[in-house]
């Protein structure tokens, strides 16, 4: 059965100090957390080893995750990270497809399909971002638009991979912005999601893919959107690096 999943996406933020101190804070709940959560925390390369380090060996309730993937097994790409780096370092989880990508760097979802391949191939679990941009939404073609995104990046994959894999749906107008998506925007969409998995694969798959609401998540919000049937939890940016926050947002899944 799939998780409940809060996902910090620290982004390009801290320095090795306030990392250790705001992973040592979020560490001191795991008490409070049960077999169906999981805390996933995706922070920058350089502080990876130390992350997991901090989180222990078989910590049932934290994992890491890296934010970005390259598509290539190895090779001269200077400055990159592949696959086969994060797994040897114990790696679980890796971002991959987030609207600042695709955005900044020019990733494209065929792009985004191979770096699925590659990771998925080196055991890594992705998190696959999907989401529209404000002028889809106020067409009304949302759905269109995430169907795109996931029969390009996702849906040339097995069953058995696609179980290894985490949705994240951000639409991209409430990301950083303080907008978010309404529970009614956030549940239609989940719950569009949930049914393209069933269509394209079956409901066993389609209940073991957790699916992530992303955009604006905060400590006073994400209780409400994380009660909606179709969301299993959320992927966090500002608001997770905030220890007092964040905790909060993991209360949340406790539903
Ligand atoms: O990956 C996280 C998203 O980009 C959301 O960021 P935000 O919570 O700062 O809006």
């Amino acid at each position: 059965m799939r998780k409940f999943i809060a996902a910090a996406n620290w982004k390009m933020n801290c320095t090795k100090e306030q990392a250790k101190t705001l992973v040592e804070d979020l560490l001191a709940i795991s008490h409070t957390l049960d077999k169906r959560h999981l805390v996933v925390l995706a922070v920058p390369y350089p502080y990876l080893i130390m992350v997991k380090d901090l989180v222990g060996q078989n910590n049932d309730y934290f994992t890491v995750a890296a934010q970005n993937v390259h598509h290539k097994d190895h090779g001269a790409y200077t400055g990159e990270i592949s696959a086969a780096m994060l797994a040897s370092i114990g790696v679980e989880y890796v971002v991959i497809g987030h609207s600042e990508r695709r955005e900044q760097f020019g990733e494209s979802n065929e792009l985004l399909a191979q770096k699925i391949n590659i990771a998925l191939e080196y055991g890594l679990k992705p998190i696959f971002c999907c989401g529209e941009p404000l002028e889809v939404r106020e067409a009304g073609s949302q759905n269109e638009y995430v169907k795109k995104q996931l029969q390009e990046s996702l849906f040339h994959l097995s069953t058995e991979q696609m179980k290894n894999v985490v949705i994240a749906y951000e639409p991209i107008w409430a990301i950083g912005t303080g907008k978010t998506a309404s529970i009614e925007q956030a549940q239609d969409m989940h719950f569009h999601l949930r049914a393209m998995l069933i269509k394209q694969y079956d409901e066993n798959v389609a209940n073991s893919v957790s699916i992530l609401y992303g955009g604006s998540v905060k400590a006073d919000n994400a209780e409400a959107l994380f009660n909606c049937p179709s969301v299993d939890g959320g992927l966090v940016g500002g608001a997770s690096l905030i220890a007092a926050d964040f905790e909060k947002i993991i209360e949340g899944l406790k539903r």
